[in-house]
């Protein structure tokens, strides 16, 4: 077998090098992108860039577009020009709502209508996807592999890297042990890792459930402020306990645990949206504001793990009906809807309705 990185393995690494500062380069033949993430970008990394042949650019989602009241010709995304007399602080503004009282906008921003915005693209989704602000700074090149090779850049064929950025990554179990709860004695935690070396995801079994009948099942996403805090921002942290005690008093039942923390986003980013909120955005506005979707979650992880650990059907507990359509798409039959209205309170109450009427909870 070679030690040679497989294009999947290629992409995992290009995730740190953009968390550490680092340029990817994306293309292959005479067709190519050198990109470092806005959040991540310095001063003297900012300047080398500029020093490429090539105009640079900042990719930005449409999204954040909207809100910058930036021109998205190219649709789901934008690029725009950078002025010469900005630096990297103007950049990190572009991409993070939280900077602009320091590094106000001297607008109107321009952006780019001519040429493709296939690699810029790729490039937002693959910062996406190491949980860093959808911002890019880019500069196009007609030598990705030399370019690569001279600044030691990972390159990734854009082809490669679209298909793993579409895969689900199947998770492998890890480990697992009994684990006696508060809420059930008779647990044990299951700890499983995606074959990319991405973000652990664990499922809290409960008793013996039968694999032949639907087990009392919880996709219950990450969220360290709700479960771990106990915030009242939102209703995870009651659901969680509330989910683990209807497994106890049923005698059986699993409980995923997702990281997908802030629906995706992960936790820095949903303090930007919390900080937004605060500013009076609700939470799908704030999560528009910064780039990204209502709902970044990839519900593949929690069908790929319940058949994984023999389970085919289920009566979920959940109030989100993305859920149910998302196992049932991948397999999983839902036998029943089991509501979970738990931990309402004068906080999150705004929070609960905007779940209801915007992304269609039945609360
Ligand atoms: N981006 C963002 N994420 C949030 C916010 N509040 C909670 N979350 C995250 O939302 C996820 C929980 O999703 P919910 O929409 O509450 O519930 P759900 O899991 O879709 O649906 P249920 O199964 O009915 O609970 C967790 O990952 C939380 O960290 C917020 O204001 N912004
Ligand atoms: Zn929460």
């Amino acid at each position: 077998m070679s030690l040679l990185p497989t294009p999947s393995e290629l992409v995992a690494r290009a995730r740190s090098d953009l968390r550490v500062g680092l340029p990817v380069v994306i293309g292959d033949g005479a067709e190519g992108l050198v990109a470092l993430a806005a959040e991540t970008l310095t001063g003297p990394r900012l300047d080398a860039l500029r020093a490429l042949p090539g105009r640079p650019a900042v990719a930005i989602t449409g999204r954040r577009a909207e809100t910058l009241k930036a021109r998205a010709y190219d649709g789901d995304l934008a690029r725009v020009r950078l002025p010469a007399d900005v630096g990297a602080g103007w950049v990190r503004a572009l991409a993070d709502p939280g900077l602009d009282l320091a590094e106000p906008m001297k607008g109107p921003l321009v952006t780019e209508r001519e040429g493709a915005a296939g690699l810029h693209r790729l490039a937002l989704l693959l910062a996406k996807s190491a949980q860093l602000l959808p911002a890019v700074v880019a500069v196009e090149t007609e030598r990705p592999a030399a370019l690569a090779a001279d600044l030691g850049a990972t390159r990734l064929a854009p082809a490669a890297l679209a298909a793993d950025l579409a895969l689900h990554h199947p998770l492998l179990p890890v480990a697992a042990a009994r684990l006696p709860m508060a809420a059930a004695e008779a647990g044990r935690l299951h700890i499983f890792r995606p074959e990319n070396g991405g973000v652990e995801h664990y499922a809290i079994e409960i008793g013996r459930p039968d694999r032949t009948a639907p087990v009392l099942a919880r996709l219950h996403s990450a969220c360290f402020t709700g479960d771990v805090l106990g915030s009242l921002k939102c209703d995870c942290g009651p659901q969680l306990h509330a989910a683990l005690a209807a497994m106890a008093q049923d005698g059986a039942g699993v409980l995923l645990y997702l990281n997908q923390e802030g629906r995706g986003i992960g936790l820095a980013n949903k303090m930007r949206a919390y900080s937004l909120q605060d500013q009076g955005f609700d939470t799908v506005e704030a999560n528009h504001r910064l780039g990204f979707e209502d709902d970044e979650r990839d519900f593949r992880i929690g069908a790929d793990l319940l058949r994984r650990m023999g389970f085919s059907a289920v009566r979920l507990m959940t109030n989100n009906p993305r859920k149910v359509a998302m196992m049932e798409a991948e397999g999983v039959a839902v036998a029943e809807r089991v509501p979970l209205v738990t931990g309402s309170n004068r906080h999150n109450a705004h929070y609960l309705a905007v779940k209801r009427d915007k992304s269609g909870h039945m609360l």
